[in-house]
């Protein structure tokens, strides 16, 4: 143990508590202790490739031994400090270290809430990279997106077939909709198991077939709200333009699915503009961030071989061209705010988001800030957890990474017992809300 144990307790998170990594039961203590190591080394190995590439290779060093002792900082659970930078989103979060220091006796990354110092983790690494001449933009995680591009070119081939002919047809009658909907709505659910900070260093190539995979997964989903997302869809209502809001995670295939629900709402007349929101800096090593975004839209016209994701790509990049796509990185989403604070953390932002007819929540981080970290009873509706955040109806699409959920039906443990009565990996508890296999769609409006 890298640590003085007696800070940690041997239990879960109690109910109703916000996540912290001091619970060794809990996921935050399993992710900050055994996970951020791998996060680190994928890090360091794409850093020391790179050394041949950047031709700064004093510089790189220095960087390696910096990541080297923000890890030994973690693991040693050290007291968090200030940001030692002048940029805009460095200043807002050193407010609100000044305001944690004040408020609480210990602040340190296993004692503080795990939300707070997850999130604080990637602008100390960005503080790294800001401090030096050649890497002050770099992203240490842009090779691995790049990859995880590629492992998924089979998979969108396919839903890209799919699309070009759905979007080929004159007229869909209101139940072909509705199921091609829910087609695409459970598509982009499930395109959010692929997340990069959960499988570093493995390779995740993608071959299922993603219209099977929606019906085979079904069983998996603990609470289902597609058919009242639907209705909600058709209520029509005075805002003008329609704008539907889809707030990103991961990139590559996520994003893929991301799009190709935002290219429906378009296509259908749901929606004139669907914005796009991304991250502002390098987070949670596969979100998207604005470079991610366009080297996306750029690699389905101009890199792929396929001629249906070359029809697709341009589809979209003329959709980004003309504003029917956009995408907006508001500091908002890199800071540790759970969304329950966004109307006075950032009232320009929660403004702008009751504009829209839908707000989309993608993965596991901002569910999340959603339920604001905490261990609700799984019954706790979704609603009530949302803690007053209503700027327009919302939507949580998540597969469950991380050990806090709301708003699963009383049957959920029949379900879990049904679906894994066989397998033995019941490692612990709370398995099923941290492996990526079970997922919720939540509707609050
Ligand atoms: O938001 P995503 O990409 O679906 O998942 C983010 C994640 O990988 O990071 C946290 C653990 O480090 C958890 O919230 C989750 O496991």
């Amino acid at each position: 143990m890298a640590c003085n144990i007696d800070q940690f307790l041997d239990q879960n998170t109690p109910i109703n508590e916000p996540l912290r990594g001091k619970y060794m039961k809990s996921f935050g203590y399993h992710s900050l202790m055994h996970r951020m190591p791998d996060v680190f080394t994928a890090m360091t190995d794409l850093l020391k490739a790179e050394q041949f590439n950047l031709g700064n290779k004093e510089e790189i060093n220095d960087v390696v031994d910096k990541l080297e002792l923000l890890l030994s900082e973690i693991l040693n659970n050290k007291p968090l400090r200030k940001i030692d930078s002048t940029s805009t989103l460095s200043l807002m979060w050193n407010q609100l270290l000044e305001k944690k220091f004040d408020s609480d006796s210990i602040v340190t990354w296993f004692e503080t809430e795990w939300l707070f110092t997850e999130n604080y983790l990637y602008i100390r690494i960005k503080e790294i990279c800001e401090k030096t001449k050649t890497l002050n933009n770099y992203d240490p995680f842009k090779e691995l997106k790049f990859k995880a591009f590629n492992e998924s070119e089979t998979t969108m081939i396919a839903i890209a077939k799919f699309l070009i002919l759905q979007f080929s047809k004159k007229e869909l009658d209101n139940i072909n909709l509705k199921t091609l909907f829910i087609q695409m709505l459970k598509i982009c659910l499930w395109g959010n198991r692929f997340d990069l900070s959960l499988n570093i260093g493995k390779s995740k190539n993608i071959n299922e077939d993603p219209l099977e995979a929606v019906v085979s997964l079904d069983k998996y989903i603990l609470a289902d709200h597609s058919d009242e997302i639907w209705n909600t869809l058709n209520v029509s209502n005075d805002k003008n333009p329609k704008i539907i809001d889809i707030i990103l995670d991961n990139s590559a295939y996520e994003l893929f699915t991301d799009m190709c629900l935002a290219d429906f709402f378009i296509t259908y007349g749901f929606a004139e503009v669907v914005v796009f929101h991304g991250k502002s800096i390098p987070w949670y090593v596969s979100d998207v961030t604005k470079p991610d975004f366009e080297h996306f839209l750029n690699c389905l016209v101009n890199e792929c071989t396929s001629s249906a994701l070359q029809q697709i790509g341009n589809r979209w990049n003329n959709y980004y061209k003309t504003g029917k796509f956009k995408i907006e990185c508001e500091e908002f989403w890199t800071l540790p705010h759970c969304y329950s604070t966004m109307a006075t953390e950032d009232s320009e932002l929660y403004k702008k988001l009751a504009c829209s007819q839908l707000l989309i929540f993608k993965g596991d981080l901002n569910y999340r800030k959603l339920i604001g970290d905490i261990n609700w009873l799984p019954s706790t509706t979704f609603k009530s957890a949302l803690c007053r955040f209503q700027p327009t109806a919302v939507v949580a699409l998540r597969t469950l990474k991380c050990d806090c959920v709301c708003g699963l039906n009383c049957d959920y443990e029949t379900k879990i017992d049904e679906n894994d009565k066989d397998n033995n990996y019941r490692c612990s508890t709370n398995y099923w809300q941290v492996n990526g296999k079970y997922a919720v769609v939540h509707l609050s409006k």
